[in-house]
């Protein structure tokens, strides 16, 4: 079984990782995992502070001359930013000037509620762990579990479905065209939607405002069997969706036809079964998992994120010294994080089936796992 564990302050010094239970000699490019927190960083719609930060992964231990030792991974990414708040942030200063401190909740966001049940006068105290810039280092960590993915094969894209009210073309993409994702600023494979999310996101940051919308993650060459049906916290489906939940800003998880499904007959939602030579099936409205195991399809999640909390043009709230409505203020924010949120989405999944991998087909090394892995896959062709 895999563990991880992140810690770190958006505005403080960085972020920290700490891995375990990955195998040894799993080779690791680290290129590869600068280049996917590049990914996380894109997208048209994000705020100021996407121009301060360039994340860069520095490991500290378990990896050595490119390969796994079977030992904790430690790693870091600086925060840039941290220059622009060393006073606020400062560990040791317990003077901070009173008009430093934030007790204005936003709506939508963990400040009330995280004040009040952490006992902090200052809203800062929360804020600065419940903000996303946490994912990127869930970025590095799910790269890491794409590295142990990519050695059984298994890849995992993710594409933009719908920002506000406009609507993305999704039917028939293939693998190919999904990774031609990561060149359209908002993550969508149709130019014309594309064009019209992009003047959508203008109109909206013009007004003050911001945008959620949806996107989709698929898994691809996930054998059958992983997770389990035995008990509630073994099931894959459960565990994809606690974790696209734990996302900053998700709503809403999806499986195959999710909500859809609940509209449908049972006719036209069940993926008939076949059989020549293996078995097989004609559609995937399952996205690939039947009580909580993969049955062997493509697993397809959709996850719906709500709009960004911090607005241009804030809505009512309430001091919480004064406990009075106060004067609306202006402050930095995204105005649209779907495609960022979709590429820290594609790690998320990646860390649940590299877990799930490790769970099914353990051992010390990379090449003890992939003997058990083609052992079963021998076992599986034998069905
Ligand atoms: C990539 C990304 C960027 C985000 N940027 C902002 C932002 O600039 N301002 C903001 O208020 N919320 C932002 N959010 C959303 C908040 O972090 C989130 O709504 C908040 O932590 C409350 O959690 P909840 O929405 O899951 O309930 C972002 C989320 C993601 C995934
Ligand atoms: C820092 C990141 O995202 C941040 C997530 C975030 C929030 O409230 O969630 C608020 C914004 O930060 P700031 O208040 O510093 O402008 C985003 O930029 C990142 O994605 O790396």
């Amino acid at each position: 079984m895999l563990k991880f564990l992140t810690a770190g302050e958006s505005h403080g010094k960085g972020l920290v990782g700490i891995i375990e239970g990955l195998p040894a000699n799993l080779n690791i490019d680290i290129e590869f995992i600068n280049n996917e927190l590049k990914r996380r960083q894109k997208g048209y719609g994000r705020g100021k502070r996407m121009d301060i930060e360039r994340d860069k992964i520095e490991i500290i231990s378990g990896i050595r001359n490119g390969k796994t030792l079977g030992s904790p991974i430690a790693m870091i990414i600086k925060n840039r930013d941290w220059e622009n708040w060393k006073e606020i942030m400062d560990v040791e200063n317990i003077r901070l000037p009173k008009e430093k401190i934030v007790t204005r909740p936003r709506p939508g966001h963990g400040d009330l509620a995280g004040a009040i049940k952490y006992n902090h006068k200052d809203i800062r105290n929360i804020l600065e762990r419940a903000s996303a810039r946490e994912t990127a280092m869930r970025v590095a960590v799910g790269s890491i579990a794409k590295q142990l993915l990519k050695a059984f094969d298994i890849e995992i894209y993710s594409h933009v479905i719908q920002i506000g009210k406009v609507k993305v073309e999704t039917k028939n993409i293939n693998k190919e065209q999904l990774e031609m994702a990561d060149r359209s600023p908002v993550r969508v494979l149709d130019k014309q939607a594309e064009n019209q999310i992009i003047t959508e996101i203008d109109k909206t940051k013009e007004k003050g405002d911001t945008l959620g919308g949806l996107f989709e993650v698929v898994a691809y060459n996930v054998p059958i069997g992983l997770g389990s049906h035995v008990n509630w916290d073994r099931k894959l489906d459960g565990k994809i969706a606690q974790g696209m939940m734990s996302l900053q800003g998700v709503k809403g998880v999806e499986i195959g036809m999710g909500f859809e499904s609940a509209r449908r007959l049972g006719s036209e939602v069940h993926d008939e079964i076949y059989y020549e030579n293996q078995y097989y099936r004609k559609t995937n409205n399952a996205g690939g998992i039947e009580a909580g195991i993969s049955n062997g399809n493509n697993i397809i999640v959709k996850c719906a994120m709500k709009p960004i909390p911090s607005l241009g043009s804030p809505l009512n709230s309430v001091d919480m010294e004064t406990k009075k409505a106060f004067e609306a203020q202006k402050e930095r924010a995204d105005v649209c994080a779907v495609p960022s949120a979709s590429i820290v989405a594609e790690h998320i999944l990646a860390w649940i089936l590299a877990n799930e991998i490790t769970i099914k087909f353990g051992g010390d090394s990379i090449s003890e796992m992939k003997d058990n892995y083609n052992r079963y896959i021998d076992y599986v062709n034998s069905r």
